[in-house]
């Protein structure tokens, strides 16, 4: 099984709780989850991403346990091998968009040099039409071209699992469809699987093998 978890996760604050009892098993590629703003969607993916713990169940991806409650489990966000694009991304703002792109690469060693350029790198630049803007700080970027080099540096680590929440919100049409195109790309190179939370029909169609619609923190159904 690709994806396979059961979980179970009350968030409680001193008005209300909110319960989410989510199962799902499958061996596909790529799904896409949708469903009413306060579904728990977010909440589901930050358990995957291991940034917000379950009170009960497990998580496996791939051939990978993330976490499991009986056999005490639990990796570290670090230690999934994913990457996960959100619509908060925050850009390094002292660092040039190469820089940005090239950090991860370099993590906890030192920042890559303003003119330090790898292979891999130049080729995100170039598919996220980002070569031009190379140089730049993420404060002369527009929205779109500062979301475009956040996924950018989500992709450089050839992440097994790429999560994606609302990944394309500052994009006009015509660049949703390039880019769409090319983490499809990425994504059968490096072969990675994908969950995506969308609110655009059009990212379930090209990017979902499976379709999950979750309410009120319930899977309801599988299309
Ligand atoms: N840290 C928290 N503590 C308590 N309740 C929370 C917490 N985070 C989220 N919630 C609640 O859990 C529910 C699910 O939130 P979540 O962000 O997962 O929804 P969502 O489906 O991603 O919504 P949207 O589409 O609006 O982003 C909401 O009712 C929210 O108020």
């Amino acid at each position: 099984m690709n994806f396979n978890w059961n979980i179970q996760k009350t968030l409680l604050t001193p008005q209300r709780s909110f319960q989410l009892t989510l199962e799902y098993a499958s061996s596909c590629q790529s799904v896409a989850i949708f469903g009413p703003s306060g579904a728990g969607k977010t909440t589901l993916i930050k358990m995957i991403a291991g940034l917000v713990t379950p009170d009960t169940g497990f998580i496996n991806i791939g051939d990978r346990i993330f976490f499991d409650e009986i056999q005490q489990i639990n990796l570290k966000p670090q230690q999934r091998n994913l990457a996960y694009f959100f619509q908060a991304y925050s850009l390094f703002p002292h660092l040039t968009v190469q820089q940005n792109i090239s950090f991860s690469l370099k993590r906890g060693i030192f920042n890559p040099t303003k003119h330090q350029f790898s292979k891999e790198v130049a080729g995100l630049l170039e598919r996220f039409e980002l070569s031009h803007l190379a140089h730049q700080y993420p404060h002369e970027l527009s929205g779109g071209q500062q979301q475009r080099v956040a996924l950018a540096r989500a992709l450089i680590t050839k992440p097994k699992l790429l999560l994606l929440d609302e990944p394309f919100s500052m994009l006009d049409y015509q660049l949703r469809q390039r880019l769409r195109m090319e983490i499809k790309n990425i994504q059968q190179q490096i072969d990675c699987l994908l969950l995506i939370i969308s609110h655009d029909p059009e990212d379930i169609d090209f990017f979902a093998d499976e379709v999950l619609f979750l309410e009120d923190g319930q899977l309801k159904n599988k299309a």
